[in-house]
């Protein structure tokens, strides 16, 4: 068993950590922790529990530590890490150069270039970061993001079409309110309307689909060449995000070819890992928010729609935002940590 701890523990992705980390067979939960305000308490009394199933009762008793290395013990191997950003940012370096293995889901440093930002199935290899990363920062623990939500929907289905040779991409999203936290988006604004902004979302998903689709030489990953432009929007779904894509290709395919280089995406042999990847549907109403966001049970990403257009193939691809694109990404990630031995 690999002893793990959660950092941001109380929060909407740290619930989800909980819930995935229940019964898991490999990773036994011995520390969570999150603000002063609730250190001391015990995670019942602390966390406000949205999650669609209880809390563990062996959880709801444990006590919540402050996000400090000196609180965590020394015998938790690898610690899962989804604190706002701003504070990640500041707290992430005192636990790495305690020597803890962080798989961090907040957005600081995940384009840096000797962070590893990796999906299992698509860039283990850039796994191998870590070699250069402990070189650079004297760190003896290592961290391993994984990419914002929404690019995480996106690129299963891009890493698949590369076989075409991908030119230029078009996205525009259609995000669910949960992606913004629990009091991030208020129900006066969001109920019976749609937000056509979300901050720093349409950058990210410009820049960290370009890292992860990128050729890694051993010393540093060289982004891919595509154009990635993106617009998203917040509308009133509580989970997953579904996305309109368009994709040049340098390859015409045919649409069957599209569907079956999606069928052959890449899986994993790890516990969290979904198979296939990618859940194919050839209704031209799929995949819709409600009906197709928890495939693979919520790990898969869901595509179809696919068409010929002026601008290139046209689909739609759906994922779970907080599992896939959060809690279930970077648990995925520790799997593969521990599996290539950095753990
Ligand atoms: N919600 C989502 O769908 C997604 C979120 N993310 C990212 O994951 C991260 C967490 O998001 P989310 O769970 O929604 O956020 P929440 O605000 O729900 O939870 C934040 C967590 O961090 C703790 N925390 C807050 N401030 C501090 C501090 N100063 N020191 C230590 N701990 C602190 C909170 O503890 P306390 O309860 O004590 O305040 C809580 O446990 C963010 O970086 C977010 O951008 C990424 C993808 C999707
Ligand atoms: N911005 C995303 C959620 C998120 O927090 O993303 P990131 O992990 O890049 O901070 C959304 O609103 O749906």
């Amino acid at each position: 068993m690999t002893r793990v701890g959660i950092l941001g523990a109380t929060g909407a992705v740290g619930q989800r950590f909980i819930q995935l980390l229940d019964d898991h067979p490999d990773f036994e939960l011995a520390a969570v922790t999150a603000s002063e305000a609730s250190a001391g308490e015990t995670y019942k009394e602390a966390a406000k529990w949205r999650v669609d199933t209880p809390i563990p009762e062996d959880v709801a008793s444990m006590t919540v530590r402050a996000t400090d290395p000196d609180e965590v013990p020394d015998d938790v191997d690898l610690l899962f890490s989804s604190l706002p950003s701003s504070v990640a940012e500041r707290v992430e370096p005192k636990f790495l150069d305690a020597g803890y293995v962080v798989s961090s889901n907040s957005s600081n440093d995940r384009l840096a270039d000797d962070v590893p930002l990796v999906i299992p199935e698509i860039n283990p290899e850039h796994l191998d970061l870590i070699e250069v990363q402990r070189d650079e920062r004297g760190w003896d623990g290592a961290l391993v993001k994984n990419p914002n939500c929404s690019t995480i929907t996106m690129v299963p289905t891009l890493a698949a079409l590369d076989r075409f040779g991908i030119e230029r991409v078009h996205v525009s999203t259609l995000q669910a309110v949960s992606g913004a936290g629990y009091s991030g988006v208020s129900s006066m604004e969001i109920i019976d309307n749609a937000i056509p902004h979300i901050g720093g979302e349409e950058e990210k998903m410009e820049t960290e689909s370009r890292k992860l689709l990128g050729d890694f030489d051993g010393a540093e990953v060289e982004w891919h060449g595509a154009e990635v432009s993106a617009s998203c929007n917040r509308i009133p779904t509580i989970d997953g995000h579904l996305e309109n894509v368009w994709a040049e290709l340098d390859e015409d395919p045919t649409v069957a070819e599209v569907y079956e280089a999606f069928a052959d995406a890449p899986t994993q042999d790890l516990y969290t890992a979904p198979d296939p990847l990618i859940e194919t549907f050839t209704e031209p109403d799929r995949p819709q928010p409600r009906l197709d966001r928890m495939v693979g049970g919520g790990m898969a990403v869901a595509a179809g729609g696919v068409q010929h257009t002026d601008s290139g193939i046209q689909y739609n691809c759906l994922a779970h935002n907080t599992i896939r694109g959060a809690a279930g990404a970077s648990l995925l990630n520790g799997e593969l940590l521990v599996e290539e031995g950095w753990v």
